[in-house]
């Protein structure tokens, strides 16, 4: 990461930083939430599975009742059989009965009692009611009793052990939960899965509960914040199914989870940062590329050492620019130089090296105080008055500055402006040479116009020595043509030893190459 933001412009990554820390806030924030929301969605789908099923067995019964409102209460053996009929409709009903207008159990579906059980007056009221619970006479089982109320005034009523609500409630929660069948008006629990506790501080009114369904947080008298739903059965309106979960429980590893998440989306922005920046500076034209590149001063210069093989000293050194991308790192002339010339910025670059220089001549000269530095130009630069003026002002600094001119590179040597700038540098005495010689056609035509004092002698001569290639006996010529115009004579990629002796032997003292020293980085020049 450091890296990455090293490379790519440091503005650029701090800006972007800074303004992705926001939607990082928010996006955890928002994590968070979501998976908070989802834990209260799995919470709500759990109680809505005990809650329907409830609710169906109770529209069952409401259903089978409905069609006990003809049977007579005499508890003769068509009354019996209806009501064992349901009895064996519905499995889990452990007694069905029938309460006469007064108040009196005279019928059950295990038999007529000989003497009626005094019980509660039934209500006048269309929809189930429910009771107890209360032990049942014949098994002593715990179970609740739901009724209903007939158009005669009499009630019919089924017995429903509290262990079927247990089968009903159990299956869908989890330990902590706290499932519980209350009465709808007081909250008075009724039968309760995990140990029931009361809700202090209500985020919404609990009770009563007759109208719509409730959720939200609550401080239960057991000190703990739980969430909590609430719904009341459409098909009994006294009884209210209640669950709860512990807020610990509910949301348990939700900020972990969370934390991951929003470490993923943090990788997944420097991602998509780097992607956005690549593409953006992909898509820039080459030309505003480069552009900005020498705007942002991304242009570095290297130096490669040229010696005097005969005394082994350092004499000079020649500057060879270098891009240091911000993405891609660094890339060499031969990567750019070409969309260089094509944009013509081949002034604006050589502007860079000769400041880059400036600011490397101390350190230069600290290695060598009489150091020679060659810097490259084409014949566009020679058409330029006021990169010439900048040329004689550097030189002024710094007498030691010598135009490095590429053979192939100067084709306009006739036109005035190049002849008008050639003066110039003549009469201030800028010492200029010709680059890569013998690679191009007008080699001799330069020689005689141009005031040069240097010969560079091109790689390609020096690789053929000790080789069949033509190149080889076209050396000898190029170094006796430039002895005998009394040129200074400079050889260019000497990698080995053989290349430098045979040069040595032909009177080719000053040396560049390989087996001399790499370019290399004003750090490392030392
Ligand atoms: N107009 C400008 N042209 C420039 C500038 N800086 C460089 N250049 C020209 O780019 C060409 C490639 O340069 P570079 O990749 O830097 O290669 C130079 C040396 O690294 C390489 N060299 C030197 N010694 C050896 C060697 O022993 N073996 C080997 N295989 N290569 C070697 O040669 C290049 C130096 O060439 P020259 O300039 O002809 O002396 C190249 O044409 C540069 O001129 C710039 O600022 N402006």
């Amino acid at each position: 990461m450091f890296c990455l933001i090293k490379k790519l412009q440091l503005k650029t990554a701090l800006l972007a930083l800074f303004f992705s820390l926001l939607p990082i806030a928010i996006s955890y924030l928002w994590i968070v939430e979501t998976s908070k929301q989802q834990r209260r969605d799995a919470f709500h789908h759990d109680y809505q599975i005990t809650f329907k099923n409830i609710s169906h067995n109770l529209n069952a019964i409401d259903q089978q009742f409905n069609l006990l409102t003809e049977v007579s209460e005499n508890c003769q053996e068509d009354t019996l059989i209806a009501l064992r009929k349901v009895h064996f409709r519905i499995s889990y009903i452990a007694e069905m009965g029938i309460v006469s207008p007064h108040g009196k159990l005279v019928c059950s579906s295990w038999g007529k009692l000989d003497s009626p059980i005094e019980v509660l007056k039934p209500i006048s009221s269309q929809v189930l009611r429910h009771f107890g619970p209360l032990a049942l006479e014949y098994t002593k089982e715990p179970a609740m009793i739901v009724a209903k109320t007939r158009p005669d005034g009499s009630e019919i009523n089924a017995a429903i052990p509290l262990q079927v609500f247990r089968a009903f409630i159990e299956g869908n929660s989890q330990s902590g939960d706290i499932v519980a069948l209350s009465d709808s008006n007081n909250g008075t629990p009724l039968f309760v899965s995990g140990s029931y506790s009361l809700p202090l501080a209500l985020t919404s009114p609990l009770f009563p509960l007759r109208q719509s369904k409730t959720s939200g947080f609550a401080l239960f008298d057991d000190g703990s914040n739980k969430y909590f739903v609430s719904e009341v059965f459409a098909a009994l309106p006294g009884l209210t199914l209640i669950a709860s979960r512990p807020s610990s429980e509910l949301y348990k590893g939700v900020y972990r989870l969370s934390l991951i998440q929003l470490c993923l989306y943090c990788l997944l922005l420097c991602c998509s940062m780097f992607l956005v920046y690549r593409h953006r500076s992909q898509r820039l034209s080459q030309r505003s590329r480069l552009k900005l590149a020498l705007k942002n001063h991304e242009f570095i210069n290297y130096y490669q050492e040229i010696y005097d093989t005969r005394n082994k000293h350092l004499v000079a050194v020649e500057a060879l620019v270098r891009w240091m991308h911000p993405v891609d790192g660094l890339r060499y002339p031969d990567a750019f130089l070409p969309d260089v010339d094509r944009y013509n910025l081949q002034v604006a670059l050589t502007e860079q090296v000769i400041s880059n220089l400036k600011n490397d001549l101390h350190s230069l000269l600290a290695k060598q105080p009489s150091l020679k530095v060659n810097i490259n130009i084409t014949g566009q630069h020679l058409k330029d008055a006021s990169f010439i003026n900048q040329v004689l002002a550097t030189h002024a600094e710094f007498p030691n500055l010598c135009l490095e001119v590429t053979e192939t590179e100067l084709v306009e040597i006739d036109s005035p402006q190049v002849q008008q700038s050639l003066q110039r540098l003549k009469q201030r005495n800028v010492k200029l040479a010709i680059d890569d010689f013998g690679t191009g056609y007008a080699g001799l035509q330069y020689l005689q116009q141009l005031p040069l004092d240097t010969l560079k002698i091109d790689r390609s001569f020096v690789v053929a020595i000790n080789t069949d290639s033509p190149q080889a006996k076209v050396l000898d010529g190029v170094i006796d043509l430039a002895l005998n115009l009394d040129l200074q004579i400079v050889a260019e990629g000497v990698e080995n030893q053989q290349q430098a002796d045979y040069l040595i032997s032909k009177g080719v003292y000053l040396h560049q190459g390989w087996l001399y020293g790499k370019p290399q980085a004003i750090k490392q020049f030392s």
